[in-house]
């Protein structure tokens, strides 16, 4: 674990956004705040957007939950905060993404950025973390947003997607299908239920792709869906893992996937007697509920979920999706934060499978390949705890200015066929592809 800390506490101020502050700069949207390095997260025309960035957390194996969360409670612990604005995601605030797996080497973070600002019900505010021994003010917070926004000249220039190829990345299509297979063959062999089986696909430039264009399209595409940028990893995801906010915590759980690509008029009606008849597609999502609820249950009062899923329809798919609601259990006065949930309820069977030591053993064999961030936990917690994590999906990693990494993957049952799947990853890639300007 490597931790960065300044030798002064830190210190936080977190005041409304006063728009003539920010002298001729405006914004339409959040969406319009966007600069190159800036952590991102978006749905709806609200969220939080950081920039810069003034300590980290980085580590490893299958403590990074409980090393994240010591580190965040250490930097708050002598903390000065003035917040009288009091609302989930005011005060102290970091942005985070975590690896899939114990055993990737790649690092999960958590990140205090110098500047967040938010976006919430109506009202907007800046925060301005320091380390440096220095007063935030509500004039030095202005004046980062000022400096961000005119030395950007990035955000403005107009949006010429570079050409890109895509190629496969660890396994060819034809390798996967045969991992699928091999998935399906030991489901049947008994012990397991579902795996989900991923794969990555390398998209390359002749000229660098801008990260803003990528984050500005998503938002504008994918509305529905929470879109994610922190550091090189980016996408938006449409499953929030959890959301904590106060006593009550809330997940979206999806598993059971129909492409848009070939929809006949008409049809959400047509998606719901797809997904909803089969039997196949039914029994992924049950798979995916029960890992969340059984895992969520230990840290709520109340618990509750519709008997029936419903249909999310998004611009390139329909999922079926449950939306779980919890009260929140007090532990000698205290309540779990957002990333102690975090711990207990990743990775579900939305991304792993059931059982879940099983399903992760098979997916290190079969997908020969490190995830990485792809379907780990990605979004931000604040000093109260509260936070919106989402699960990294539809997303790719910014591996250099000329090179992404895009990760797809599919709930593998009993009945899948190899072919179907390998159609379906097509589908879930084609936001990122989109977003990059590629042919989708
Ligand atoms: C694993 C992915 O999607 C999950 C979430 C929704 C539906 C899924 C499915 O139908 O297989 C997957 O469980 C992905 O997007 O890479």
């Amino acid at each position: 674990m490597t931790a960065i800390l300044g030798t002064h506490p830190l210190r936080t101020l977190t005041t409304a956004l006063d728009a003539a502050a920010l002298g001729g700069h405006s914004a339409a949207t959040p969406a319009d705040l966007l600069a190159s390095d800036a952590f991102c997260w978006l749905r709806r025309g609200e969220g939080l957007l950081g920039y810069g960035e003034i300590a980290q957390f980085s580590g490893t194996g299958p403590e990074r939950f409980a090393d994240a969360e010591q580190w965040w409670k250490d930097m708050l612990a002598g903390a000065l905060v003035r917040d009288p604005i009091r609302v989930p995601g005011t005060g102290a605030l970091a942005f985070g993404s975590f690896a899939f797996s114990k055993s990737s080497p790649h690092p999960s973070v958590l990140v205090i950025p110098e500047l967040v600002v938010g976006f919430r019900d109506g009202t907007a505010w800046l925060t301005h973390h320091t380390l440096d021994g220095t007063v935030p003010t509500a004039d030095s917070a202005h004046a980062l947003l000022r400096g961000v926004l005119s030395s950007e000249a990035e955000r403005t220039t107009p949006d010429t997607p570079s050409a890109g190829t895509v190629r496969s990345g660890a396994l060819t299509e034809e390798q996967w299908k045969e991992s699928v297979a091999e998935g399906v063959r030991a489901i049947g062999r008994g012990g397991l239920d579902k795996v989900v089986l991923a794969r990555d696909v390398l998209a390359s430039f002749e000229e660098p792709v801008r990260r803003v264009s990528i984050l500005q399209r998503l938002v504008r595409l994918y509305g529905e869906c929470w879109t994610y940028g922190v550091r090189g990893l980016v996408g938006a995801t449409p499953e929030m893992l959890i959301k904590v906010d106060g006593t009550t915590a809330q997940a979206r759980v999806l598993a059971g996937t129909l492409d848009r690509e070939d929809e006949p008029a008409g049809s959400v009606g047509f998606a719901a007697s797809v997904l909803g008849g089969s039997a196949k597609q039914r029994q992924e999502h049950d798979f995916a509920v029960r890992s969340l609820t059984r895992q969520l249950a230990p840290f709520a009062t109340d618990l509750s979920f519709p008997a029936e899923p419903f249909i999310l329809e998004l611009p390139n798919v329909w999922h079926l999706a449950s939306d779980v609601i919890a009260e929140l259990a007090d532990f000698e006065g205290h309540l779990p934060t957002s990333l102690a949930l975090v711990e207990a309820l990743h990775p579900t069977a939305a991304v792993c499978g059931t059982p879940r030591e099983g399903a992760g053993k098979l997916i290190l064999e079969l997908e020969r390949m490190d995830r990485g961030p792809y379907a780990g936990p990605v979004g931000w917690l604040d000093g109260a705890g509260n936070g919106e994590w989402g699960i990294a999906l539809r997303g790719a990693v910014l591996e250099d200015p000329l090179s992404v990494r895009l990760y797809a993957g599919a709930g593998i049952v009993e009945a899948s066929d190899p072919d179907a799947e390998l159609a379906e990853t097509w589908a879930k890639f084609r936001p990122m592809l989109q977003a990059l300007g590629l042919h989708a």
